[in-house]
């Protein structure tokens, strides 16, 4: 017999539904598209077939329905890893734990879970418009300092941990490859920076200073084995090292809305991720 899980750490609300997502495992579809934006749930569910089930509780707006026949959730998160890993605990509960008996089924099942984000160019060559998808993510964030170690070559965390003189080390992890696969080659590949912020956090500056100087630039030349990193965006880094531990499926498109070594941001970001959700709904629906 498995752990029993306290009250206290598996919580649930008074309805049975697990806590911050405010779902019950009859909700879930066993694949999930994930947006950071709430707003970019209905944006999503307009195309679905029918939608059977709607859910909110704070940052976290749910639509379960149909396409084409098939199951499918999509979710919003918020923004940044600190939300990645309560939908991440909170989605595999779902499928995993027994939340009647408070225990982890002998029988674990994996969701294949999709990012549908935008994100900022860091190289000229990636012009704003284009869709990439994350085939590695680096987080520069504390997650994954309170999980275990990741089994995969950390080349590009140390690097990046070296190249900005951080006191910790930050952390890397891939993309599902069966889920890669079903990507037609006029997707880009790249490696994605997962920032913990907006604005320092990727080399912004408004009325602070970065305490990093040229971070932008210098992380842009790094190179590794012919690949550069690609992006900056929030949350992807989280996803993927979440997903290796549990044993879900990731994926991250991104609708790239801003290129930093240009200056300039997409007139047609709007369409450009309404693309990047048809795109997406064609591939794994
Ligand atoms: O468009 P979403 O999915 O929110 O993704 C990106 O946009 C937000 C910042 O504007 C961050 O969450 C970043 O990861
Ligand atoms: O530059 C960008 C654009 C979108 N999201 C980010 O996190 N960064």
């Amino acid at each position: 017999m498995s752990r029993q899980i306290p009250e206290s750490e598996l919580i649930l609300n008074a309805d049975g539904s697990i806590y911050h997502l405010n779902l019950k495992p009859e909700h879930l579809a066993s694949l999930v598209f994930t947006v950071g934006d709430p707003d970019r749930v209905a944006k999503v569910s307009r195309y679905f077939d029918q939608i059977d089930f709607k859910g909110q509780k704070r940052e976290f707006v749910t639509h379960t329905g149909r396409v084409r026949g098939k199951r499918v959730t999509v979710m919003s998160t918020g923004m940044g890893t600190d939300n990645v890993e309560i939908l991440m605990t909170e989605l595999d509960s779902l499928v995993n734990v027994d939340l009647k008996t408070h225990t982890v089924k002998p029988l674990q099942k994996s969701l294949d879970i999709i990012r549908l984000g935008t994100s900022g160019s860091m190289q000229k060559d990636l012009p704003v418009g284009s869709l990439l998808a994350s085939e590695k993510a680096v987080g520069i964030d504390t997650l994954m300092q309170f999980y275990p170690v990741l089994e995969e070559n950390q080349d590009w965390a140390s690097l990046v941990q070296k190249t900005l003189n951080l006191t910790f080390l930050p952390y890397q992890a891939s993309a599902s490859p069966e889920l890669l696969q079903k990507l037609p080659a006029s997707i880009y590949r790249g490696v994605t920076l997962t920032a913990p912020g907006f604005y320092a956090p990727q080399g912004r500056e408004i009325r602070l200073k970065p305490k990093l100087e040229n971070m932008l630039e210098d992380l842009a030349k790094l190179e590794i084995a012919g690949l550069k990193l690609t992006n900056f965006e929030m949350e992807t880094a989280g996803y993927y090292a979440m997903g290796k531990l549990l044993g879900h499926r990731m994926l991250s498109l991104n609708a790239i809305v801003a290129n930093r070594p240009s200056g300039e941001f997409d007139k047609d970001a709007e369409k450009n991720v309404d693309r990047m959700i048809r795109d997406a709904l064609n591939l794994f629906c």
